[in-house]
């Protein structure tokens, strides 16, 4: 079913109340679908409203750490309760305010609704250990104490799962948090607080501040009361970010861009290698961090792997994600679109052999908005733009190699290392790629996109700050550990 919604102004959530900006300034958030469909108006908030939320939500956090686990979690999963009940809607605005199709967005509410049911059942679940000490008359065990304010900056390209799985962790283990999220996406990011509004947060624990990158987001990162500042986006703000927390002694987290490789080998299935390239690479219309960007395929099953690609990523319906039928949507802002319209031109100046797409769509259903055509280059080589840099976009590099070694060589030699994937049925193949690749997240046989929130997610090199989010591994970046000694 889908839910219309009514043009509203949405305003920030600060100390437990939703406020207007001080500076009267709001921004219009529009369907990339189709620009004429407004989403909503956000407010352009000033470091004043910023300094509110902070001081909120320091103050909140005194007697929030105070709470049991139990009594976070409940209000976790009242929150969660609260999102399922909204799901339809809240999947509806995400669609209308970045495109991806509606059963995407659907299937991204629910695993923010898993995300905060996972997070309320930490509340229950051990935080230290009993570490034997050399004194015998001594007790030693580790406990852990929240980081205090964690600021929370996420990107438009996941608007409920990124914000989600960064303030649950927060709140479960004792945190207040601030979120500024993508202006793109900030309606959909109202929609998560209305939820938490509702589930009885006390006031200051939980604040909402939408706002320019680089007033709001830097504000974030150097303010001296915020504690922890997670990031999710692209490694030119991550690093400014990461070295402003570094200069006043702050904890970071960036998780930022991919370049990740699927490797076919000679001996692969290579319809279902087919299949998760092509869900990998043009699900969300390629603008994951972990979307398959680079396809190395050995010369063997060269010519056969991209008859079958071609021929599949054909079928593929382009359009207004609302509508039925749609498999892939536009891109998420006009900027988006260019920069991919951008790395389309330089593949083909560098030489490489555009087989598919390559074309903004024009038409009566796209002029509206900002679509592209999924698309494929062939003779790539590894010292090409479109081989190195974060695209963004449902284009894919086809990379042709004579061995496994080679191909693993390749995958590596990028400067990022966030996913990757191997297409074989040798085991020995498998076991050399899980030791040999440098990514994070290492799959077999499955697409390069798909990150399970009960396990550690981010990158190596250039992908993360090398800390892992999700699972249980979240504690360790929203807590400090506390050695205790009693004698
Ligand atoms: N790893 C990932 O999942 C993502 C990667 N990217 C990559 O980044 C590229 C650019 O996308 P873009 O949306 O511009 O990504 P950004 O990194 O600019 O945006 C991510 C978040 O950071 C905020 N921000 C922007 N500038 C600053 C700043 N100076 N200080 C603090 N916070 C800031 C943004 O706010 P605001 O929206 O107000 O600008 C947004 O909330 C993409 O093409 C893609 O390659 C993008 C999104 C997600
Ligand atoms: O693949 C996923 O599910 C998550 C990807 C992600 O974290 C991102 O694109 O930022």
């Amino acid at each position: 079913m889908v839910v219309q919604s009514e043009i509203k102004t949405y305003l920030n959530y600060i100390d437990g109340e939703w406020t207007s900006s001080s500076s009267d300034e709001v921004i219009k958030n529009t369907n990339p679908a189709n620009i004429e469909d407004v989403v909503g108006y956000v407010q352009v908030s000033t470091k004043d409203d910023l300094e509110s939320a902070v001081a909120a939500a320091n103050k909140a956090q005194k007697d929030w750490k105070k709470l049991s686990g139990d009594a976070r979690g409940k209000i976790l999963f009242k929150a969660a309760d609260i999102l399922e009940q909204r799901l339809d809607e809240v999947a509806e605005i995400m669609t209308r305010e970045m495109g991806k199709t509606l059963s995407e967005a659907k299937g991204e509410t629910a695993r923010g609704v898993a995300i905060l049911r996972y997070y309320a059942g930490e509340g229950m679940r051990k935080v230290g250990d009993v570490i034997p000490s050399t004194d015998k008359d001594a007790l030693m065990f580790t406990t852990r104490v929240p980081l205090g304010v964690v600021g929370i900056i996420t990107p438009w390209n996941f608007p409920v799962a990124i914000p989600m799985w960064k303030a649950a962790p927060a709140l479960i283990y004792g945190n207040s948090i601030v979120m500024k999220p993508a202006t793109e996406t900030a309606v959909t990011c109202a929609k998560i607080f209305e939820c938490f509004a509702e589930a009885g947060f006390p006031s200051g624990v939980v604040n909402l501040v939408t706002g320019q990158g680089s007033v709001i987001g830097q504000g974030l990162a150097e303010h001296p009361d915020i504690n922890g500042i997670t990031f999710t986006g692209s490694n030119t703000v991550g690093k400014q970010i990461g070295q402003s927390a570094l200069a006043r002694g702050a904890k970071y987290q960036l998780e930022m861009g991919g370049k990740n490789p699927v490797i076919v080998s000679a001996d692969a299935d290579l319809d279902l290698a087919v299949d998760a390239t092509i869900s990998g690479a043009f699900r969300s219309t390629g603008q994951k961090c972990t979307a398959t960007s680079r396809v190395i395929v050995q010369s063997d099953v060269y010519d056969e792997f991209k008859k079958r690609l071609l021929a599949k990523t054909k079928d593929i319906t382009i359009g207004n994600g609302l509508n039925d039928g749609i498999w892939m949507g536009p891109s998420a802002n006009e900027k988006q679109l260019n920069t991919v319209l951008s790395y389309i031109q330089k593949g083909k100046e560098e030489g490489a052999t555009l087989l598919l797409g390559g074309e903004r769509l024009t038409g009566e259903d796209y002029d509206n908005g900002y679509y592209v055509e999924p698309t494929i280059f062939d003779h790539v080589n590894s010292d090409m733009t479109i081989a190195q840099e974060e695209i963004f976009g449902p284009v894919i590099a086809l990379i042709k190699v004579d061995s496994m070694e080679e191909g693993v060589h390749v995958a590596n030699d990028v400067e990022y290392g966030l996913s990757a994937s191997i297409f074989t049925t040798n085991i020995q193949q498998m076991l050399s790629f899980i030791e040999e690749m440098d990514a994070g997240l290492v799959r077999i046989n499955a697409e390069s996109a798909g990150v399970e929130l009960q396990a550690p997610f981010g990158g190596m090199k250039q992908s993360s700050s090398h800390s892992r989010e999700q699972g249980q591994a979240a504690i360790e970046f929203f807590t400090s550990i506390k050695t205790v000694f009693v004698k």
